[in-house]
């Protein structure tokens, strides 16, 4: 049995997740057409390639259905309420940055801060009888976030995708969602609140501490790392 690394299965993610490892004697390569999740690793003896989903790649770490996984930091803490417990974190990879922020309507100009986001939920709903929306997919960063903030009327709407377009289409007041470039917050008049950071992600290469580091896949790991030039992590 060969030692399983997760790696995201389409888009940027794998690009240059297959570019960092390229660039250090490693070659993944996808095979067979664009749509079979298939792969190899070539350059190092008994890895093997698993392609998923950049979501699911923390819940396989977690279960030790894969040794090794590279997905967003942001993924990994979203998902695993004791991230620390279950994953060892690896390398910070260098690409993937987004950051996870809070971002209301720019046309709310007397909100700038948390602050005044807990001022204006309080209005809305003495005004509206209902909470303020803010339209997320990262509901456990962001509850524990605003709670930290000491922001409470508010309730999260689940949004799994163009979570920009929520505050337009009247489905939320406000939204927490990643941005890089900060085009698609332009683009759907959003502007992030001055201290409304909530984490800020790169993709990472993690371990797995539930997966079996018997059988020669700890050697195996010892290689790899050494072969990339990282520490290999403290694993049970
Ligand atoms: N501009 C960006 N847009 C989206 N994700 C980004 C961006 N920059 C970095 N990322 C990171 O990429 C990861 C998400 O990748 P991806 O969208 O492939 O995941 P996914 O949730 O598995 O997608 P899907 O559900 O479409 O398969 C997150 O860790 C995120 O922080
Ligand atoms: O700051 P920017 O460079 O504009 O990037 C941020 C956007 O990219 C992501 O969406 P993605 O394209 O992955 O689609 P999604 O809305 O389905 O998540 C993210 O959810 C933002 O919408």
């Amino acid at each position: 049995m060969s030692l399983k690394i997760g790696v995201p299965s389409k888009g940027r993610l794998m690009d240059k997740t297959f570019d960092w490892f390229g660039a250090r004697g490693i070659t993944m390569t996808r095979s067979g057409d664009e749509r079979e999740y298939s792969g190899r690793v070539d350059g190092i003896d008994d890895v093997q390639l698993v392609l998923l989903s950049a979501g699911e790649i923390p819940r396989e770490l977690a279960a030790g259905r894969i040794h090794l996984g590279v997905t967003g930091t942001d993924l990994i803490r979203e998902k695993l309420a004791d991230w620390p417990q279950q994953v060892a974190e690896v390398a910070p990879l260098g690409f993937g940055f987004a950051d996870l922020i809070i971002a209301v309507p720019t046309c709310w100009i007397d909100v700038d801060t948390l602050d005044d986001l807990d001022a204006v939920a309080a209005q809305f709903r003495a005004r509206h009888g209902q909470r303020l929306r803010i339209a997320t997919k990262y509901h456990r960063l962001v509850r524990d976030f605003l709670r930290e903030a000491g922001v409470a009327e508010y309730r999260l709407v689940d949004s799994q995708g163009a979570t920009e377009g929520t505050v337009r289409n009247l489905t939320a007041e406000a939204i927490a969602d990643i941005t890089s470039s900060g085009e698609t917050l332009r683009a759907n008049h959003l502007k992030i609140l001055s201290d409304g950071l909530i984490l800020r992600s790169q993709a990472e290469l993690f371990a797995a501490r539930a997966a079996d580091w018997s059988n020669g896949h700890r050697a195996t790991l010892a290689a790899l790392t050494s072969r990339l030039g990282i520490d290999a992590p403290d694993l049970p």
